[in-house]
């Protein structure tokens, strides 16, 4: 295939509730959209999972804007792409980078399953009809408001529930959980807000019988997660500090991670996404897919995703209305009983909502051969 055009959008979507972090509160959501046509008209659309300020990881909208116009879109608009994998080998030279990359990457995705007439899920090789989803939820320092919120999402039917923490937020608000809730699946998410010295703390959560810690320790270490994972019974997964295949590779090897969190995004796309989920199936690592707060776009590319065989415990990748008051893709992603229906039109599988993209478009950008 040929790609012709190179098509970006800077959108604000408002979401329906601000969501805290140990790093910081969302609630404008500044993202970019892309598309990319090819020669016969067919189109595939990618997310860009940056945020506004970099605090997840170094990565911005800005930044993502800049590597794709100076960078990844005059290299796909260059010559033939035969399979999608072919485009990490192509930003192989470029370092990191990897949400821009995988902003690219993405769409040529979308754009071959369609081009082929099979769903993403299809082409990336997945099998399940429908995926089991979880739910994360920020922090709120009023205990009571929390235990209100999660109740609700219990009873809308997800399958486990993630509890932001933060030093001071943390073993109080989990024995609570686990008090008013005690058989529902439960994990921490600390997005690196601790240190080993935090051990006292770390090691007193693993009372609650949570089926994993998230991301506790520096977001570029391995070495201290490896330490903290030999004292503690809870087992460890880590989410920043996995950016491929090989920091994979070296978490499992040293003993720092016993469960994965793939985000597409954070991995520089789905190609290596699906090299981490079969390394960690060879591995017996269970891995589930994690969230950004995407809008229908990216929900739809986690969806795909996660239809691969050792995506075995519940993702973050919750319906939309969990985050939007309208998305931009139609129908919108929805959770019955806790589950996604994998969509079976080709591609992505969800239309685009023309009207709201426009809506929440601040602006554009066209790139071509
Ligand atoms: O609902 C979602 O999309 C996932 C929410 C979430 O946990 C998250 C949201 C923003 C940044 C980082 C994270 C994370 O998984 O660490
Ligand atoms: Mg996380």
């Amino acid at each position: 295939m040929q790609i012709k055009e190179v098509n970006v959008r800077k959108m604000k979507m408002t979401m329906k509730h601000p969501f805290t972090t140990s790093f910081g509160t969302f609630q404008e959501k500044d993202f970019l959209l892309l598309e990319v046509k090819d020669e016969l008209g067919n189109s595939g659309w990618g997310e860009s999972v940056a945020f506004h300020s970099p605090w997840y990881s170094e990565e911005t909208v800005e930044t993502n804007l800049h590597m794709i116009r100076d960078f990844l879109a005059p290299l796909v608009l260059e010559g033939e792409i035969g399979h999608p994998d072919e485009v990490s080998e192509r930003f192989a030279n470029l370092r990191k980078n990897n949400m821009a990359k995988s902003t690219v990457e993405g769409a040529i995705w979308d754009l071959y399953a369609k081009r082929n007439g099979m769903t993403l899920a299809e082409a990336l090789g997945g099998k399940s009809e429908r995926i089991e989803v979880g739910i994360s939820i920020g922090i709120n320092e009023n205990m009571d408001a929390l235990v209100e919120t999660v109740r609700g999402f219990i009873e809308e039917g997800y399958k486990r529930i993630k509890v932001k923490i933060k030093p001071g937020f943390d073993v109080e608000v989990m024995r609570e959980l686990r008090k008013q809730f005690p058989d529902m699946p439960m994990m921490a998410d600390a997005n690196s807000a601790y240190r080993l010295e935090d051990l006292g703390v770390l090691k007193q959560l693993d009372e609650f019988g949570l089926m994993m810690i998230e991301q506790p320790l520096a977001s570029d270490d391995i070495i201290d997660h490896a330490k903290l994972q030999s004292e503690l019974k809870t087992p460890i997964c880590l989410d920043e500090s996995i950016h491929s295949l090989e920091d994979a590779r070296k978490a499992v090897e040293l003993g720092s991670t016993k469960i994965i969190n793939i985000k597409i995004g954070r991995v520089g796309g789905l190609t290596e996404a699906k090299k981490i989920h079969d390394y960690c199936l060879a591995q017996d690592i269970p891995v589930w897919c994690g969230g950004m707060l995407e809008s229908g776009i990216g929900r739809a590319h986690n969806v795909a995703l996660t239809t691969l065989p050792n995506f075995v415990m519940p993702g973050d990748t919750a319906g939309s209305s969990r985050y939007w008051e309208e998305d931009v893709i139609t129908p919108e992603v929805t959770v019955e009983d806790g589950f996604i229906t994998v969509p079976t039109e080709h591609g992505i599988g969800y239309g685009i909502n023309q009207e709201a993209l426009d809506r929440f478009t601040v602006e554009k950008w066209q790139f071509k051969n």
